[in-house]
């Protein structure tokens, strides 16, 4: 159909005739097939038709019926939004008071609300909503530029950070007179701005390639804000943050492609980088449908960590018999080290996070480092005599793993970066982007900045402080990666998760403060435009009735439809991955677990834990075990050495939550037994049917 209407518009079979009752009147029909129809909508004397929607005969007429098109004289896009009756909002009586008609959006004069989107004769009817829920009653009628707008104000954002966030992707834009409507439509709809929704075919070859691809990409049209950051070109490194869903990973993306096609000179190659394996899987997988065969093999998608390893093994850095997951199995060599320094075993736990946080940290190498190291940040003051001692201990601990060949995963990138240092012009890459960021170490961030000589779009890095689940704070400043001004964006709309999931999940963060990993405050909100059901909660007396529920619970989802592969159920421990799994399957619902090689398939509940749900999404996702003693878990309250670090573990254990919450697309389900934990907010109960 699209191909005959690019020919000749007036072909007998499209049938292409002005729709009578549109409210729009230059709303047109054409014959998709014998019972569909198109809903075009074409200008008078205007060259391009924008094709809106296409459905069964009599549901295109009634979509199309109340429709209403209109270049926003201040925004310069074009909005779709429908004109419907006043009186449903203005007479909400739950919410009478004493001053009638005093709206949430009264405050702001017509001239705010037309520059952010908001057609004129909706203004009344904006000024007459009263409530957040009201607005979003009226979502389906409100260009969504303006809708996005009218969130943020809703969530008490100040109007001129709503403005600015507008204004930043609208800066490009023409803002010249235009001579009729047709030449207005036709700037509006190929306005950056308006390539959020419509794409503009030009040619039979963009035609074929855009129907060549997965239905899933029609449904990922970059916001202005997204597009902004893929298409800027920046004179260093860019940091994206951005709460949960809201499209960081597609912005990586994206940004990966357009420098593969329009930057990177023939021979150089591109480092797409991320925190585990199995996401450096899904990347290449999402990445190779959208690159050619040629692109793809100029990007290296890899983890932070395996990228480290080829390098050490490649270059024969090292010769590594062991790397160490578990810390645990130092163990007994940090004793003997206590013992060597002369401190009793008690100190271990506090020896371990001093390591870690500090040695480890700051790469430190030797005693006149470790010396003059300032310790600012960590709870318990040291004397220099303890200094003394932990370097003996550490000392020790070092001989006799380097003596084994066993290496931590910081060891082997610090030993990458350093051979990178030493090397230079050997182990190149012309651009870098990482997602994630917010957990990488920061021997990891040194890395890509030792791989990535300093010049314009040179590194993008994503993440979200929100999301950290280990503890690793970094400072990009400190990695040697300077962000300024405008190389440092917030994406701010949640593309994944419905509202209602979205500000429960971010009750999980309250009480604490949120870096944007360099040193300052991510203050930024984020919204939804997607509604529906809020998350459930269910408390059980004891395990076995939570498991039973869960089990029902998922039966019942499947039997409406939900694929078993849409549907995950995360926990905070290993253990309890077994025994939920071993319920569903006796149950005979197929399960998966959340190995390290894990990779989303079609059929299977997803078991895993919480910190592997990481970078993922779900139709359905259950939190289960979320009680008091494991979220957070009492071991790793009662190893803490200090206050500071127990706040430290109840930040940590509160993100895990967000994140694993924040996989829910459609519906959240919150399970636990026993005493429910107090990290999760307490919503509202829904009793468990009998
Ligand atoms: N402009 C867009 N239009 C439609 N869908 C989008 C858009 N941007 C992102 N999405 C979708 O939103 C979901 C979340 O995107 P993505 O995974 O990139 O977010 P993220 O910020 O990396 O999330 P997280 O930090 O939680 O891992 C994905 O399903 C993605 O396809």
């Amino acid at each position: 159909m699209i191909r005959k209407l690019r020919t000749d518009s007036r072909v007998s079979s499209l049938n292409v005739e002005r729709y009578q009752e549109a409210a729009d009147p230059r709303v047109y029909s054409i014959r998709a097939s014998q019972s569909y129809r198109t809903i075009g909508l074409w200008p008078d004397k205007g060259k391009t038709m924008l094709l809106l929607w296409v459905d069964h005969h009599d549901e295109a007429y009634r979509w199309a019926k109340k429709k209403r098109f209109t270049v926003n004289p201040h925004t310069h896009t074009l909005h779709m939004w429908s004109l419907v009756e006043e009186k449903e909002t203005a007479s909400d009586s739950s919410h009478s008071n004493d001053r009638p008609n005093y709206g949430i959006f009264t405050r702001y004069t017509d001239r705010q609300l037309l520059d952010i989107g908001v057609p004129k004769e909706l203004i009344p009817i904006i000024k007459s909503i009263q409530t957040p829920q009201q607005l979003d009653s009226r979502k389906e009628e409100l260009p969504e530029e303006a809708l996005e707008a009218l969130k943020f104000l809703a969530e008490d954002e100040p109007y001129e950070h709503v403005y600015q966030f507008i204004q930043e992707w609208r800066a490009e834009e023409q803002r010249e007179e235009v001579a009729d409507d047709a030449e207005a439509f036709e700037r509006a709809i190929t306005s950056p701005a308006s390539g959020r929704r419509i794409v503009v075919v030009t040619s039979d070859e963009q035609l074929n390639e855009i129907l060549d691809q997965p239905m899933e990409k029609w449904r990922t049209f970059l916001h202005p804000s997204q597009r902004s950051i893929v298409e800027g070109n920046y004179r260093g490194p860019v940091r994206v943050l951005g709460g949960a869903g809201t499209g960081k990973t597609v912005v990586a993306m994206h940004r990966a492609r357009r420098l593969v096609r329009e930057v990177l000179q023939p021979g150089e190659r591109l480092l797409f980088t991320t925190f585990n394996v199995n996401l450096a899987e899904a990347i290449r997988q999402t990445l190779g449908t959208m690159c050619t065969p040629s692109e793809m093999g100029r990007i290296d998608v890899i983890s932070i960590d395996r990228l480290a390893r080829e390098i050490v093994d490649r270059r024969q850095v090292a010769e590594i018999e062991a790397v160490v997951f578990d810390k645990g199995q130092f163990e007994s060599i940090w004793e003997e080290a206590l013992a060597e320094a002369g401190w009793p075993e008690e100190k271990l736990s506090f020896v371990l996070q001093e390591y870690e946080q500090v040695i480890q940290y700051h790469g430190v190498e030797s005693w006149p480092e470790y010396r003059d190291l300032s310790r600012t940040g960590r709870g318990s003051p040291m004397t220099y005599t303890d200094r003394e001692r932990m370097w003996t201990a550490v000392q020790h601990y070092r001989t006799q793993v380097r003596d084994l060949g066993w290496y931590e995963f910081t060891d082997i990138l610090r030993l990458a970066r350093k051979w990178v240092e030493a090397h230079p012009g050997e182990e190149v890459y012309r651009s870098a982007v990482a997602d994630e960021v917010q957990d990488f170490h920061p021997e990891g961030l040194k890395l890509i900045r030792a791989l990535v000589p300093k010049r314009d779009n040179d590194l993008l890095l994503c993440g979200d402080a929100h999301q950290r689940i280990y503890s690793r704070y970094v400072t990009l400043s400190q990695c040697g990666i300077d962000i300024r001004g405008q190389r440092s964006k917030r994406l701010r709309i949640n593309y994944r998760t419905t509202e209602e999931i979205r500000t429960e999940a971010m009750q999980a963060l309250q009480g604490h403060d949120w870096d944007d990993l360099d040193g300052g405050k991510d203050e930024g909100k984020d919204i939804s435009l997607l509604s529906g059901n809020p998350p459930e909660r269910h408390h059980f007396g004891t395990e076995e009735e939570e498991r039973t529920f869960l089990v029902e619970k998922i039966r019942k989802l499947t039997e409406q439809g939900v694929h078993t592969g849409e549907i995950a159920v995360l926990v905070r421990k290993n253990k309890m991955v077994e025994t939920i799994k071993a319920a569903l399957e006796e149950a005979e619902i197929p399960t998966v677990t959340m190995t390290s090689r894990y990779q989303k398939a079609d059929e299977g509940i997803s078991c895993g834990t919480m910190h592997r749900s990481k970078g993922l999404e779900f139709r359905a996702v259950f939190l289960a075990g979320v009680n008091r003693d494991i979220l957070p878990p009492a071991s790793r309250l009662e190893s803490c050495s200090d206050e500071q670090e127990r706040m430290e573990v109840e930040k940590q254990e509160r993100s895990l939550l967000y994140v694993a919450g924040t996989r829910a697309r459609d519906q959240l389900y919150v399970t636990s037994h026993g005493v429910p934990s107090e990290l999760w907010p307490v919503g509202e109960e829904v009793p468990a049917e009998k």
